[in-house]
């Protein structure tokens, strides 16, 4: 339970005026803006027009006139600054001694020990060193030829569910698009091979009483009822019957019981093969790496090692960070280029150029350089990794940018500054913000324009205003993962079907089908509403 201290509000209060005084737009933020919570008010808060504001994108920067704004936390009057400017997030992203990640955001993903993305220091570097070997070339081939094959059981579904002379029907991205990136990191990092129509099926195996897909749904539905919850209410629940709350929390715990005994007979097969000496065998490099680092003595693998407990909480954590971020990215893009049809016709040419017909190979991804640029642009609008916070861990300079701003949204009078950032304050990398920053990016960043992303003679892409996959030593693990299994879908895609508005919203203007379709809300990722699209078969 939050209750506020009256000294602790007299400190964010002075703090405020201290950091008024030496002339920095400040705000007070009335709960920290990276914890659980502010995802759970992130729809209704910070309003809009305040700092901090889920929606903002560039326009506090903008209004501000600089690329690194101030406001205190309330509770614990925590200086915050929140930055939008590229070299000032690459000198944050790059020093991970200075800059540490706020890992009690984190908490909730510890359910069942701790884990690669909720750790810091050298607990983290151990988790890395365990995994990092999985991701490597022969990994990404993998993740191509499997993400082949379930998109292809995938369509075959859709081609049930057509209707009329036209063979279309209308699919729901979310639903479906889940679904597959589900199925796609379970079996390329954990083994389990099944089809999409068993998985749809979702028959629980014998000894279990949810399936696994349903499973793991309802355990991401009730992450944030879990992280609300103090263990207080829990216990007094096995006790008392507490109308409504009983039986939601019993669901909750079902739900993550049910995911762990998934998750428990996944591990205990591969220690099974570990045991027998058929590691080898094994194509999901990731479960081998993580199970191996579990069973083997300190001699063998040196610092490398995981307790059971760790090793349960990484088949969890990297189940969730390795589906969501890229089906919700992949539902974007796709309602992007229902919307943006010619869009959708430079990648169909793209991918029939290189791919007359057949199933192609992997290194065709080098290729596919407009369609690369149509992903890259699609995160860059909708990152799903929105703001990610660092505790500063020393007295420290970042640089930041002062400018005018035209009412056209044109950047002019830019000068660089320094700011001085104390010791114990919080820096809130605005991703949204970065990639919404007109001066690294031109007047027409609020446009879905995919050749931004191909260089040219006289034009490099600026790789350091690009973050959704984070940088430095905490970027993403599964970065060139997501970029191969994204590009096979939205090829396979495109190139199998034609992407449309959905009927319902013909009648509507383009912006309105926009604000529709592209619709978002916080959430433990950017979590797209409304993603739906009309497939029509192509000839
Ligand atoms: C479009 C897809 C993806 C996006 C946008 C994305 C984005 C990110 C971001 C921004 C971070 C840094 C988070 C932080 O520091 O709190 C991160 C970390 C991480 N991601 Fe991804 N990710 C994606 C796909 C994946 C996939 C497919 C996997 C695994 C198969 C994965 C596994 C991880 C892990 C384990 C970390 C923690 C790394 C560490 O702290 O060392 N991600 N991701």
């Amino acid at each position: 339970m939050v209750s506020i201290s009256p000294i602790q509000g007299v400190l964010a209060l002075s703090t405020l005026w201290v950091l008024k005084i030496f002339g920095r737009n400040a705000e007070i933020l009335w709960i920290n803006p990276f914890r659980m919570l502010a995802i759970v008010s992130g729809p209704f808060f910070p309003a809009q027009g305040k700092v901090g504001h889920y929606y903002a994108k560039f326009s506090a920067f903008a209004k501000f006139g600089t690329t690194c704004l101030s406001s205190v936390v309330f509770w614990d009057a925590i200086p915050t600054f929140w930055i939008s400017d590229a070299d000032a997030i690459r000198i944050v992203s790059a020093d991970r001694q200075t800059f540490t990640k706020d890992v009690e955001a984190y908490e909730i993903l510890n359910i069942y020990g701790q884990n690669l993305v909720g750790t810091e220091g050298a607990v983290w570097k151990r988790h890395r060193a365990v995994a990092k070997s999985a991701f490597n070339e022969a990994n990404n081939a993998f993740v191509w030829t499997e993400s082949m094959r379930i998109a292809t059981e995938w369509f075959s579904d859709i081609d049930n569910r057509m209707y009329g002379t036209a063979r279309e029907c209308t699919v729901d991205l979310l639903k479906d698009l889940t679904q597959l990136t589900l199925l796609i990191i379970s079996t390329t990092g954990f083994g389990r091979r099944v089809s999409w129509s068993e998985d749809a099926a979702a028959v629980p195996p014998p000894g279990h009483k949810i399936a696994f897909r349903p499973a793991v749904t309802s355990a991401i539905s009730h992450l944030i009822p879990k992280m609300l919850t103090p263990d207080l209410i829990y216990n007094l629940s096995d006790w008392v019957y507490l109308p409504f709350i009983s039986s939601a929390l019993k669901e909750t715990t079902e739900s993550f019981e049910a995911l762990k005994f998934h998750m428990l007979d996944v591990i205990s097969l591969a220690r099974a093969r570990v045991t027998n000496g058929k590691a080898a065998d094994m194509d999901a490099a990731l479960l081998r790496n993580l199970v191996e680092a579990n069973m083997f003595e300190e001699a063998d693998c040196g610092y490398k090692r995981l307790t059971d407990d760790e090793l349960l909480s990484n088949t969890m954590t990297f189940l969730l960070a390795g589906h969501e971020t890229t089906a919700h990215t992949i539902c974007f893009a796709v309602v992007l280029l229902a919307l943006y049809p010619d869009v959708q016709r430079r990648v169909y040419e793209e991918v029939s150029k290189f791919w007359p017909e057949g199933a192609p190979a992997p290194e065709s991804i080098a290729a596919l350089e407009y369609t690369t640029g149509v992903f890259l642009e699609t995160l860059r609008l909708f990152p799903p990794v929105a703001r990610l916070g660092k505790l500063v861990q020393a007295n420290s300079v970042i640089p930041a940018r002062r400018f005018q701003m035209s009412p056209e949204g044109r950047p002019s009078d830019v000068e660089q500054f320094s700011v001085a950032i104390d010791k114990g304050s919080l820096v809130i990398i605005d991703i949204f913000g970065l990639h919404m920053n007109p001066i690294h990016w031109g007047e027409d960043v609020e446009e879905f324009r995919p050749e931004r992303f191909i260089d040219t003679k006289s034009y490099r892409w600026p790789r350091d205003a690009f973050f959704a996959f984070a940088g430095g030593p905490r970027s993403c693990i599964g970065q060139r993962f997501a970029i191969t299994e994204g590009l096979c879908l939205i090829a396979n895609i495109v190139r199998n079907y034609e992407i449309l508005v959905p009927y319902d919203l013909c009648d509507k203007g383009v912006e309105e089908q926009r604000k529709i379709l592209l619709h978002w809300s916080p959430s433990i990722t950017i979590l797209p509403t409304e993603a739906r699209a009309l497939f029509r078969r192509r000839k």
